[in-house]
C-alpha cells in the first residue's frame, strides 16, 4: 500500500473513532501514526525530482517574504497588483494564477517582498492543484497572510489551516516548551512542571513506544496537547506567524464586517473599493515584527527620509545594526549614542548588545 494510501486510511479511522475517554489512547496513537506517514511523505518529496515545480524559484529579495494563501479567486492578484507595481493577471475564475509573482511593498523604507501564489484547495497538502508547489514557498517566507472572502472565512480558515498543518506549519504559536531527549537505557522519565490536562503518562509513553522509543526524557513546561508533544518528537514543525485578511467586504452588511474585523490577527479589506489597503500594509509590518532606525554623523542631523532607514528585525541590538551598516564596522566600534525610546536619556552611550527600538537615531563611535 502506498503511503498516500496509508495516510487516507488511518484519517478514515480516526474519522469514524468516537472521541471519548475509551478511545484517547487510539486516537493519540493514530495521529502519531499520522505524523509519522506525512514526514515520509514530505522527505519522499523533497527527495524526487519535480517536487519544486516550473514558475516557483523565486529568489529571495527584500527585507522579508510574504506569502499570499487563499483558495482560489479570493483576490490575492488583485491585492498584489494594487499594493506592489506589478500586475499579476486577474480573472473571474479558479486558477487563474499557476505559478508564484512576486511584488515589493514600499513601506516605511522597507522593500517587502509579497509573493502572488495559485489558489490551494482542499487536499493540497497531498498534492491536489499546484497545493504542494504553493506550500513549499509558504515555507520559505517570514510570514503568510491567508487571504479569505470574508462570506467564506468560516469555512475557509480551518480547511487552509488544516492543509498547512498537514505539512508542518503552524500558525500563530510558538514551539511547545517541552523538553524531550531519546537516551540509551533507564526506560522513561515523565516529569511536567504544571497540571496536565491533556495527556497522562501512559498516553506519551505508547505514542512514544510506536515510534520504537523506549528510553527517554520529558519535561513537560505546560499543559499542552498529544499533537503538541508529536510535534515535538518529529521536529522539522516550522512556526509562522499569519495575518487573516478578510477580502470583499462590500459583498457583506456592516454587522457582518464588524464580526469578522474581531478576530484575532485579521485585517478586513476591500480589494474592489480600495479599502483598509493602508492600514493593511501596517499591518504585515507589525506581523513581521520589523523595526526601522537613523543613523547620523556627528554633529550632522539625522537624515529622516524613508529611504534613509535601517531595517531591522524587532529585538535587533546594535550589533545588528553595525552589522546591516557594514560587515567590517563590528571590529572597529567602540560605543553608540542612542537617541528615541530605547534610550534612557538622551543620547544614551551603549555598548553591542543594547536593543534599538522603531525610529531609534544612532551615532556609532569608532576606536
Ligand atoms: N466584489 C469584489 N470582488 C473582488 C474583490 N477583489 C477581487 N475581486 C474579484 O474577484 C475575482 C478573482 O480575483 P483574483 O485576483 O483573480 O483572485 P485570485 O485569488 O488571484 O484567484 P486565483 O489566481 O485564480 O487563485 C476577480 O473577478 C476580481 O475582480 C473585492 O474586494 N470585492
Ligand atoms: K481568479
Ligand atoms: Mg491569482
Amino acid at each position: 500500500m502506498g503511503i498516500l494510501e496509508r495516510i487516507s486510511d488511518i484519517e478514515a479511522e480516526m474519522a469514524r473513532t468516537q472521541k471519548n475517554k475509551a478511545t484517547e489512547y487510539h486516537l493519540g496513537l493514530l495521529k502519531g501514526k499520522l505524523a509519522r506517514l506525512r514526514a515520509e511523505l514530505m522527505e519522499n518529496q523533497t527527495k524526487s525530482s519535480g517536487g519544486k515545480g516550473e514558475g516557483f524559484d523565486v529568489m529571495k529579495s527584500g527585507d522579508a517574504r510574504v506569502a499570499l494563501i487563499g483558495f482560489p479567486s479570493v483576490g490575492k492578484s488583485t491585492l498584489l497588483s494594487l499594493i506592489t507595481k506589478t500586475t499579476s493577471e486577474t480573472g473571474a475564475y479558479e486558477f487563474t494564477t499557476l505559478t508564484c509573482i512576486p511584488g515589493v511593498i514600499e513601506y516605511k523604507g522597507a522593500n517587502i517582498q509579497l509573493l502572488d501564489l495559485p489558489g490551494i484547495i482542499e487536499g493540497a497538502a497531498q498534492g491536489k492543484g499546484r497545493g504542494k508547489q504553493v506550500i513549499a514557498v509558504a515555507r520559505t517566507a517570514d510570514c503568510v497572510v491567508m487571504q479569505l472572502e470574508a462570506h467564506k472565512a468560516d469555512y475557509q480558515i480551518p480547511k487552509l489551516t488544516l492543509e498547512l498543518e498537514a505539512v508542518g506549519i503552524r500558525l500563530n504559536q510558538g514551539p511547545p516548551d517541552i523538553y524531550f531527549k531519546q537516551k540509551k537505557g533507564g526506560g522513561l522519565a515523565f516529569n511536567s512542571t504544571v497540571k496536565l490536562t491533556k495527556v497522562t503518562q501512559k498516553l506519551v509513553q505508547m505514542v512514544l513506544a510506536d515510534y520504537k522509543i523506549f528510553n527517554a526524557e520529558v519535561l513537560f513546561r505546560g499543559d499542552y496537547s498529544i499533537d503538541q508533544f508529536i510535534d515535538v518528537v518529529v521536529g522539522n514543525r516550522i512556526y509562522m506567524s499569519c495575518l487573516y485578511v478578510f477580502n470583499k467586504i462590500d459583498q457583506i452588511s456592516l454587522e457582518e464586517v464588524d464580526r469578522v474585523a474581531r478576530t484575532p490577527n485579521s485585517v478586513v479589506i476591500s480589494c474592489k473599493d480600495k479599502l483598509n489597503l493602508d492600514y493593511l500594509k501596517d499591518c504585515i509590518w507589525d506581523k513581521l515584527q520589523m523595526i526601522r532606525v537613523f543613523t547620523k554623523k556627528p554633529g550632522d542631523k539625522p537624515d529622516l527620509r524613508d529611504e534613509e532607514g535601517i531595517i531591522l528585525r524587532g529585538g535587533s541590538t546594535v550589533e545588528h545594526c553595525c552589522h546591516a551598516v557594514h560587515r567590517t564596522l563590528k571590529a572597529d566600534f567602540k560605543y553608540a549614542l542612542v537617541w528615541g525610546t530605547s534610550a534612557k536619556h538622551s543620547p544614551q552611550r551603549v555598548g553591542l548588545s543594547h536593543m534599538l527600538q522603531h525610529d531609534d537615531v544612532i551615532q556609532i563611535v569608532k576606536k
